[in-house]
């Protein structure tokens, strides 16, 4: 144990005594969105088979991860990385229902590719025009009734459907957008059935300030059906994470080992790191139902499949008192 500091071999106590599993036994107080299966993997280099996409999902589950964002149906063309979504879904038919398997779709079309795993769907809408076009080829009008036919067909499977307001604090091509704009978009999206909206700092330039105001936009009522997704770019994810919760939002959108990206936002960086914020929110006494540990191998796991070292702070930190 030579050389190993007071911290870590706190942290290794803890690990004996099994405090993390402990406290998965505890109802979360906080509701965790992984998006790395998805988020995190558009934008990667590295296009992975569906059998490693599939593992990582595995392992994220085994971990925790209740709500996983798996994939996409969206153009192969548009997002190479997630061709083939279909069949990692497919592979993940036993994976225990506990574990509720989101899609991303753009249109009718992405939908009816949908196979029985997918337990609920996301739509994905941006408050800023140039972004719409550039990520889905149309205006927010235009992508909001493309999202109409979406909506009816997912309520007649009783698929409960996720909204994204991307660019909710400034867009890559316009600058800074307003938060009454991000507000009327995310109205219509309620207004169109959606079960919950989440705000995407999808450039990850927004300050705590900046939350706190668009946060303020909404009535607490409004608040509960609402996520944050913060990219860490600048990294401000965590503080703007916290400034969230004072502000009363419980549901957090994260990929572990920090991957992610949009294609269609250049510049940015991944979204906030999972393993970060988790290791904030355990250490303020919020429950999040995740085994960080055994977050870490599913974050190493992928890791080593990128060829990446990851990009959270917890990760590296976990990773280096493991190679003691
Ligand atoms: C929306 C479209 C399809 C419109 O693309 P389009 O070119 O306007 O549409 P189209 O209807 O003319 O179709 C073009 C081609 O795509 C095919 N196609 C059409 N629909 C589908 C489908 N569902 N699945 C598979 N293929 C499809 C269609 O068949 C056709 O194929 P072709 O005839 O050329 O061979 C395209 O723009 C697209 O796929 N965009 C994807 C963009 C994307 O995935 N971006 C990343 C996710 S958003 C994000 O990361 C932000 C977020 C959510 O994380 C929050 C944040 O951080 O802010």
């Amino acid at each position: 144990m030579r050389g190993i500091t007071p911290f870590t071999s706190q942290l290794q106590k803890r690990l004996r005594t099994g405090h993390f599993v402990r406290r998965r036994l505890t109802t979360p107080a906080v509701r965790m969105v992984e998006v790395g299966p998805r988020d995190g993997l558009q934008n990667e280099l590295v296009t992975l088979s569906v059998q490693d996409r599939a593992q990582f999902i595995r392992m994220l589950a085994s971990a925790g991860c209740s709500y996983i964002e798996a994939g996409s149906f969206v153009s192969p063309k548009w997002v190479p990385q997630m061709a083939d979504t279909e069949q990692v879904f497919q592979e993940l038919e036993n994976l225990p229902r506990t574990t509720t398997l989101v899609a991303l779709v753009p249109n009718l079309r992405g939908l009816e590719q949908a196979p029985s795993r997918v337990n609920e769907i996301a739509i994905f809408a941006a408050a800023s025009e140039t972004f719409s076009q550039k990520n889905i080829n149309c205006s927010i009008t235009e992508s909001l009734e493309r999202f109409r036919p979406v909506l009816e067909m997912a309520a007649q499977k009783q698929l409960p459907v996720r909204g994204y307001v991307s660019c909710a604090i400034a867009c890559p091509y316009e600058g800074a957008i307003s938060s009454a704009q991000v507000a009327t978009v995310t109205r219509k999206l309620f207004e169109m059935g959606c079960c919950q909206v989440s705000l995407g700092d999808t450039i990850g330039v927004g300050t705590p300030y900046e939350t706190k105001r668009l946060l303020q936009e909404f009535s607490d009522e409004e608040k509960k059906q609402i996520a944050v997704h913060f990219h860490d770019t600048y990294g401000q994810g965590l503080v703007n994470i916290l400034v969230s919760l004072e502000q009363g939002i419980t549901t957090i959108d994260s990929s572990v080992a920090g991957l992610g990206g949009c294609p269609y936002a250049k510049g940015a960086s991944g979204n906030v790191a999972t393993e970060d914020v988790l290791y904030m929110l355990h250490g303020m006494g919020l429950e999040t139902g995740i085994d960080l540990m055994k977050l870490v191998d599913a974050a190493e796991f992928i890791c080593a499949l990128l060829g990446k070292p990851t990009r959270s702070k917890v990760g590296a930190a976990i990773a280096a008192t493991r190679s003691i």
